[in-house]
């Protein structure tokens, strides 16, 4: 027997900084990060042979989260990504590789008295930025970026029909229906364009990813609102290609959407006309729709 595979680190570290302006300490922004490590590299006696000498602690791993958020700029979340892994595979020359995820929330400065508010701010819900960085010693690196639980509904606006119709079809097509679904949306940056640490560090100072970050989730926003929607399928495609077109940086585009189902709660036998006014949220089961598209039809996924 052979150990195939391993990796190791820390999860759910947990932070929350504070940016200060320097000229007026008063003015000041947050973020909020739950963060990920996992370390590969020359490990196997700790598993194979009951040696920890290799092992560094898990808790020397969210110590220099820690240190690491206090001591560096941390937004946005992909510059920190990078920094970890620069200080991880330069700090201990037996990690090869290393895996980061930061999951970022969404606290949003609110307004007050018609200006947003120096120090103050909302909590948006459960939706996320998220970031996933994983980087060998050999100089290879993906990054990805993407949207989680962002949940929206359109009450018109969306059609389905033209369906395969076979004997065990008893939905009923539709071209008015309510559309509801969870957005998780991730864009893949082009290795070719992003393709060391340094890239990370110079596009985050030249605000690539906020701007990626913020076109994902307008596009995703907008078409949702603005097209008569045909299918889901239909709908994240056009959301994929059109951020593609608006970020050449970007070489692929995930979405995974739930279908979340309203079904209509009927009242002819009451004698009342339904006119697609009351519904019911049916939790389970739901459709689920995912699809990956790429600017390189030949791109390897
Ligand atoms: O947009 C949709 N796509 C489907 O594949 C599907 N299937 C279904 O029952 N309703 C829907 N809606």
């Amino acid at each position: 027997m052979s150990l195939v595979a391993s990796s190791y680190g820390k999860g759910n570290v947990k932070f929350l900084k504070v940016k200060k302006n320097p000229s007026n300490p008063k003015e000041q922004d947050i973020l909020q990060a739950n963060v990920q490590v996992l370390l590969r590299g020359n490990f196997d006696i700790s598993y194979t042979k009951a040696d920890n000498s290799p092992i560094v602690p898990t808790d020397t791993v969210k110590n220099t989260v820690l240190v690491e958020a206090k001591t560096t700029d941390v937004w946005p979340i992909e510059r920190f990504a990078a920094h970890l892994a620069k200080h991880f595979i330069n700090k201990y020359s037996h990690v090869s590789g290393i895996e980061i995820t930061i999951q970022q929330a969404r606290w949003t400065r609110f307004d007050v008295n018609g200006k947003p508010h120096a120090h103050s701010f909302r909590h948006d819900g459960p939706e996320t930025r998220n970031t996933y960085l994983n980087y060998d010693r050999s100089g290879k690196l993906v990054l990805e970026s993407s949207i989680k639980d962002l949940t929206v509904l359109k009450s018109t606006g969306s059609m389905f029909y033209g369906y395969n119709v076979c004997d065990y079809t008893t939905l009923k097509p539709t071209k008015d229906r309510i559309l509801s679904t969870s957005v998780a949306s991730t864009w893949t940056f082009d290795p070719k364009k992003v393709s060391t640490l340094d890239d990370v560090f110079k596009a985050a100072d030249k605000g690539l990813f906020d701007n990626t970050y913020d076109a994902a989730r307008n596009t995703t926003l907008e078409l949702f609102a603005l097209e008569n929607s045909p299918s889901v399928q239909a709908t994240m495609y056009n959301m994929s290609t059109k951020i593609l077109k608006l970020v050449p940086e970007v070489s692929k585009v995930d979405y995974v959407l739930p279908n979340i189902h309203f079904v209509l709660f009927d009242l002819k036998w009451k004698g009342i006309e339904s006119n697609d006014e009351l519904f019911y949220p049916s939790s389970d089961p739901n459709g689920l729709i995912k699809s990956t598209v790429a600017r390189d039809a030949n791109a390897k996924l």
